[in-house]
């Protein structure tokens, strides 16, 4: 069974959080100047298009993406769809038997159009970062480009999910996935100081 792409193209016109840094690509150093090769540049927030979150994102003492585990982001992955919420809670997961699963991935439909940045989109609550580091859950991943609300100065859901364990995959493109089982792997380039970093996000159905 082959990979299934869930990331968003990096591209000028990729979807930028409001005032943020966008994504440009250029020939730095091109064939006829070098003599040999196009040698590329790129500059980007590391909070754009499909990226995982480091806690120094939302915590000045946090670990930064050289510290987490690259495991974290390969192996077995549960995908749950949740659509149309406001906000989603602990209850939320009630019709779900959770056992066993380490990582979850939310399929919220709450951003239907990727090439525009949504003005509202469903929040994690606090209650929610508690279940699932109750049932031992270290992962989550979503189609949103947060897990709190866009307007949010409290980052609730990012510091309970961090209280709790729970590490953070954000950007996913999930249209073409249905709920069940999958292999992950969705790696953060080691970005010693960074806050975040840009993954190439995969999945494929476990059988
Ligand atoms: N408040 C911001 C201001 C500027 C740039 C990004 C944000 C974010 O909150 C990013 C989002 N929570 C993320 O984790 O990617
Ligand atoms: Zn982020
Ligand atoms: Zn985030």
């Amino acid at each position: 069974m082959t990979w299934i792409d869930v990331s968003q193209p990096l591209h000028a016109d990729v979807a930028t959080w409001p005032g943020d840094t966008t994504f440009s690509y250029e020939i730095a150093w091109s064939m006829a100047e070098s003599g040999s090769v196009n040698v590329g540049k790129m500059t980007l927030s590391l909070h754009l298009g499909t990226h995982i979150d480091a806690p120094f994102h939302f915590d000045d003492h946090g670990k930064r993406v050289i510290d987490l585990d690259p495991s974290l982001y390969i192996g077995p992955v549960r995908v749950i769809h949740l659509p149309h919420k406001v906000k989603i809670e602990a209850s939320d997961l009630d019709g779900h038997d959770l056992t066993g699963v380490e990582r979850l991935i939310l399929k919220t439909d709450g951003w239907p159009d990727k090439r525009v940045f949504p003005e509202t989109i469903p929040e994690l609550t606090p209650s929610l970062a508690d279940r699932l580091g109750e049932l031992g859950i270290f992962l989550i991943g979503l189609d949103l480009p947060s897990v709190d609300a866009i307007d949010s100065k409290e980052m609730s859901a990012h510091h309970a999910l961090a209280r709790n364990g729970v590490h953070i995959l954000e950007g996913l493109v999930l249209d073409n996935i249905l709920p069940g089982d999958y292999d992950l792997n969705a790696v953060p380039l080691p970005i010693v100081e960074g806050d975040g970093s840009p993954v190439r996000a995969l999945l494929r159905p476990i059988l």
